[in-house]
């Protein structure tokens, strides 16, 4: 039976895999969280690899923490960079091909089209730079690597966007929102499925080396404005909340966020044969299980 680690299994994506695996009894999963095993502790990564022998490993754990990691870039290096080389090099030496997230935020360009996994990235900050690195440490070392970079991601569980509009949408009667950030929403539960099947599809033999190692997008189908998010959610729960669109020059921030980072998922959706929700179908989904 095929063992899969999962480590940062507290997270949004790490949560929605734990709901998964209870559904299934074909593959045999390993979670952990921080306090079971540390990424950035490399010793504690190849223990854990030595002992556990995992066929695969979904990478969960990252600092996600866009303003914050400004003033705490060295934690936000050590997790984001570090720790995903010490996972990929343990993968690489137990031949378990990898699959690590990162995020629309490496790119920041104002391309008037979805943008492709070749398209050059420009990160702004910090998370988008230790994000960036921390692909590239994963593709150097290990030769199955895949990169799935994904963007507003957000689920029932831990901290995210639409849950904070929902929380202050319940408690003022006006909210403003950016509506000059474009891109697309993704509910860490079919993203967590989509990476389930692609594993799938490697354990039947239709993977190649070539065809898992590189970099991937993830996302809903459909495009929005952070504005649009917001008021599809507010609206969908029925909240007397006012949301009104501003720019992001009214909304000032320590880190920058990419104007446009829509992104092109033919790559993923013709190598895997697999299609992807609209984003408005799944906020009604994660709307129903909150
Ligand atoms: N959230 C988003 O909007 C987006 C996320 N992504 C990427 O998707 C991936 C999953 O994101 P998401 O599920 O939202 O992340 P979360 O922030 O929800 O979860 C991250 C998890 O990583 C854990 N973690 C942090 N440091 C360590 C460590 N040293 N060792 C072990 N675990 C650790 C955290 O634990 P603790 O709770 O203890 O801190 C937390 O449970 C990440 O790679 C992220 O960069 C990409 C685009 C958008
Ligand atoms: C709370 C709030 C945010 N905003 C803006 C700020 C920002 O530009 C945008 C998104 O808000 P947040 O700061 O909650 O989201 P942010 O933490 O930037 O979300 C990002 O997280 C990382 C981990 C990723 O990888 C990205 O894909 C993306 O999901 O909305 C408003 O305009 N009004 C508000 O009331």
């Amino acid at each position: 039976m095929a063992k899969i680690l999962v480590t940062g299994a507290n997270g949004q994506v790490g949560r929605e895999l734990q709901v998964l695996a209870a559904q299934r009894s074909d593959v045999q999963f390993i979670f952990t969280n921080r306090t079971l095993l540390d990424i950035t502790d490399g010793d504690a990564v190849e223990k854990f690899f030595n002992e556990q022998q995992p066929d695969y490993c979904i990478n969960c754990a990252a600092y996600t923490a866009v303003d914050k990691a400004e003033t705490e870039t060295d934690l936000a290096k050590a997790v984001n960079v570090t720790a995903v080389q010490h996972l990929a090099t343990q993968c690489h030496k137990h031949g378990a091909p990898f699959i690590h997230f990162s995020t629309d935020y490496v790119y920041h360009n104002s391309l008037n089209r979805p943008l492709r996994e070749d398209d050059p990235t420009e990160p702004k900050g910090v998370y988008a730079q230790t994000k960036l690195d921390g692909e590239k440490a994963a593709l150097e070392a290990h030769d199955h690597s895949m990169i799935v970079r994904t963007s507003w991601v957000y689920s029932t569980f831990g901290h995210n966007f639409v849950k904070t509009m929902l929380r202050l949408g319940g408690e003022r009667d006006r909210l403003t929102v950016v509506f000059d950030q474009i891109g697309s929403p993704t509910y860490a539960r079919s993203l967590a499925d989509a990476m389930l099947k692609v594993i799938q599809l490697h354990r039947m033999g239709t993977v190649s080396q070539e065809k898992w190692h590189g970099i991937y997008h993830y996302s809903n189908e459909g495009i929005c404005s952070w504005y649009d998010f917001a008021k599809a959610a507010i609206d969908a729960k029925g909240l007397e909340c006012e949301i009104l669109p501003i720019e992001t020059k009214d909304f000032p921030t320590p880190a920058q966020r990419p104007p446009f980072s829509l992104l092109n998922k033919a790559k993923f959706k013709s190598a895997f044969g697999l299609t992807i929700p609209h984003w408005q179908k799944d906020l009604k989904r994660m709307l129903e299980h909150l």
